[in-house]
């Protein structure tokens, strides 16, 4: 099994292999698993109460958010974020709305286009929905290997958005008992997916 701090190779070994897992499911499965954690999270206090939330913009085999995002347009603030265009490996989070104009980055992903008026700055978001590749009992997140969720995430495990919750949306598949730990990882709130809500707080 996996130790602490495992090489890059067998991270990127893991990764594959999560991945494919992911990747086995059909479009119908993906869609009702979808459904599954969409419901759960509107049943989540802290979601009715929330008025701004953060999602991603699914792509490939990701647990798909189009429908989602479209209802959380409609009904709170929605966030989506795009790739920083100042610092590095961050990510920004920008509203979005019927009048968004769309850019594919450079992963080929949708992404807002960069507005300064449609910032919305990280402390402003009640609900984080965070995309993920793997997930662990502790609540941590292995990601697409870019470490941006990490980078933008620094700050929010060290106290500093003391009102934002973080949560990860997943299949059952994705699930293993311990993930190798980085120091730079931050671990998630919460996780979603279609069998449970894995609340990590302590
Ligand atoms: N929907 C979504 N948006 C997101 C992320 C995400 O994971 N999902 N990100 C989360 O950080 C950021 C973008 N990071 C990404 C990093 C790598 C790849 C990627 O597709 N990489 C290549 C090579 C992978 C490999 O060989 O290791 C690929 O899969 O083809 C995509 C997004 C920001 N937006
Ligand atoms: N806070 C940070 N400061 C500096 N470098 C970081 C930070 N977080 C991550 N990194 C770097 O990013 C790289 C990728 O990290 P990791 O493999 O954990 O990404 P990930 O969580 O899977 O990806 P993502 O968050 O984009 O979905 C690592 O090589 C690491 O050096």
């Amino acid at each position: 099994m996996m130790h602490e701090h495992s090489s890059a190779t067998e991270r990127q070994q893991l990764r594959r292999l999560l991945l494919s897992y992911r990747g086995q499911l059909t479009e119908a499965e993906r869609e009702r698993a979808a459904h599954k954690v969409s419901e759960h999270l509107h049943a989540l206090t802290e979601f009715q109460q929330a008025q701004t939330i953060g999602s991603y913009h699914s792509v490939r085999a990701e647990l798909p958010t189009a429908e989602l995002n479209q209802h959380l347009q409609r009904e709170k603030q929605l966030a989506l974020p795009r790739l920083h265009p100042v610092v590095s490996n961050h990510l920004l989070f920008l509203q979005v709305t019927e009048k968004t104009i769309w850019h594919a980055n450079s992963f080929g992903i949708p992404e807002p286009r960069l507005a300064s008026p449609d910032i919305i700055p990280l402390d402003h978001l009640d609900i984080l929905l965070v995309p993920l590749v793997g997930f662990d009992q502790q609540g941590n997140r292995m990601g697409m290997g870019g470490g941006f969720y990490d980078r933008t995430l620094a700050a929010h495990r060290a106290g500093r958005y003391p009102k934002l919750l973080t949560i990860g949306l997943a299949f059952d598949c994705q699930q293993l008992e311990q993930l190798p730990t980085e120091p730079w990882d931050v671990p998630l709130n919460m996780v979603i997916t279609p069998a449970k809500i894995w609340d990590f707080r302590s």
